[in-house]
C-alpha cells in the first residue's frame, strides 16, 4: 500500500502554524512528518503537540528546515516573505511541493521564485479559501462589464497583529478588478490615503486597510457611480479554511509537473 503524503508546516508555532498543524494531524489523507520554526525559538527540541498544549503528535519541532524537508512530499509555509524565499529554495532541493500562503511579498521576492519552480511544484496565493478565490473570479466579473464610472474601493479588515498592508487577498482582488478592466494595476492603485490627497482619480483602483482587534479576515469590494454602489463581500470566521485550502493544495500538487500554480489551478476555477 502507498504511504500517505507527508507534510511539513513551517512557522508551527504561528497563527497559521498551529491551525495548520491541527489541520494535517487530524486528516486521514496526509502524514505529519515535520514542524519547522526558526532559529532560537523556545518550541524547537520540543514536540510540537506538547507545544501547542495537546498530546504529543511524535513530531518535534526544528530549525534545520532542509533535514525536515528531505523526509517531505509538501511543505506548507505561511511564515514572512524572507523566510519563504528561503524555504522555496529548500523545497525546490528536495523536490517537494511548495504551498506558499505567505502575503507581503514584493515582485523581487515573487521572481526569486521563478527558478525554484522549475524543479519543484509552487502553489502560492494572497487566500487559499473558495470563497475568496470566487469572490476574485466575480471581482473580474463585475470590472468587466462596469466602465469607470464606478470607482472600485477594495476596503480589508484585520486583526491587530498584522504587518502587511494592502492584505495579499485586497492585493489579488486588484488585480482581478484591474485584469477585468484591460489595465496594469500598477498603473491605477490608490492605496495609503492621509492628508490633503486631492480628488479621486477616474479609473483609480482604491485600497483601504483596517486593523483592528482579533478580525480573522474581511474583504469588501465596491462599485460606487453616482446614485448607486455594488459591493462583493467576503468574511472569514475561522482561520480553518484557509488551511483546509492549503491542505487541498498540498495534495492537488502530487504528481503535478513543476511550475508555479494558484487556488484557481487546485480548484479548478
Ligand atoms: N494565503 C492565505 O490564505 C493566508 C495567508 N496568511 C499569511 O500567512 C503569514 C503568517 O500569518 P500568521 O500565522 O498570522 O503570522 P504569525 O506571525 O502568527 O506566524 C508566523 C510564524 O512564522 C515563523 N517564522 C518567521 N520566520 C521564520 C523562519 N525563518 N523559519 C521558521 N519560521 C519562521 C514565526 O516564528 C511565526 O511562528 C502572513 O503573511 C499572513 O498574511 C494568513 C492567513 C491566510
Ligand atoms: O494575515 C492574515 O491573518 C491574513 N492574511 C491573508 C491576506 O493577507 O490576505 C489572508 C487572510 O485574509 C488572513
Amino acid at each position: 500500500m502507498q504511504e500517505l503524503p507527508g507534510i511539513v508546516i513551517t512557522g508551527a508555532s504561528g497563527r497559521m502554524g498551529q491551525m495548520l498543524i491541527k489541520t494535517v494531524s487530524d486528516s486521514d489523507k496526509v502524514r505529519l512528518v515535520g514542524a519547522v520554526e526558526r532559529e532560537g525559538h523556545d518550541w524547537v527540541g520540543r514536540d510540537v503537540g506538547e507545544a501547542m498544549g495537546g498530546a504529543a503528535l511524535g513530531v518535534t519541532v526544528t530549525d534545520q528546515p532542509l533535514e525536515a524537508f528531505a523526509k517531505a512530499q509538501a511543505v506548507i509555509d505561511f511564515t514572512a516573505p524572507a523566510a519563504t524565499i528561503a524555504f522555496a529554495k529548500l523545497a525546490a532541493q528536495a523536490r517537494a511541493v511548495h504551498v506558499i500562503g505567505t502575503t507581503g511579498m514584493t515582485d523581487q521576492d515573487i521572481a526569486q521564485l521563478e527558478p525554484c519552480g522549475r524543479h519543484a511544484v509552487i502553489v502560492r496565493a494572497g487566500n487559499m479559501s473558495l470563497g475568496v478565490n470566487l469572490l476574485t473570479k466575480l471581482t473580474q466579473q463585475v470590472a468587466a462589464a462596469l466602465d469607470e464610472d464606478f470607482d472600485i474601493e477594495i476596503i480589508e479588515a484585520h486583526h491587530r497583529h498584522k504587518v502587511d498592508a494592502p492584505s495579499g487577498t485586497a492585493l489579488m482582488l486588484g488585480e482581478a478588478a484591474a485584469e477585468g478592466r484591460g489595465v496594469d494595476l500598477k498603473d491605477v492603485t490608490d492605496s495609503g490615503r492621509d492628508g490633503i490627497t486631492g480628488a479621486r482619480k477616474r479609473g483609480d483602483i482604491g485600497f483601504t486597510a483596517i486593523r483592528g482587534g482579533d478580525i480573522i479576515g474581511e474583504h469588501d469590494v465596491m462599485f460606487a457611480c453616482d446614485g448607486e454602489q455594488i459591493i462583493l463581500r467576503h468574511k472569514a470566521t475561522d482561520r480553518s479554511l484557509f488551511a483546509k485550502g492549503a491542505l487541498k493544495a498540498a495534495i492537488w500538487g502530487q504528481g503535478q509537473k513543476p511550475g508555479e500554480y494558484d487556488m484557481f489551478d487546485v480548484l479548478g476555477l
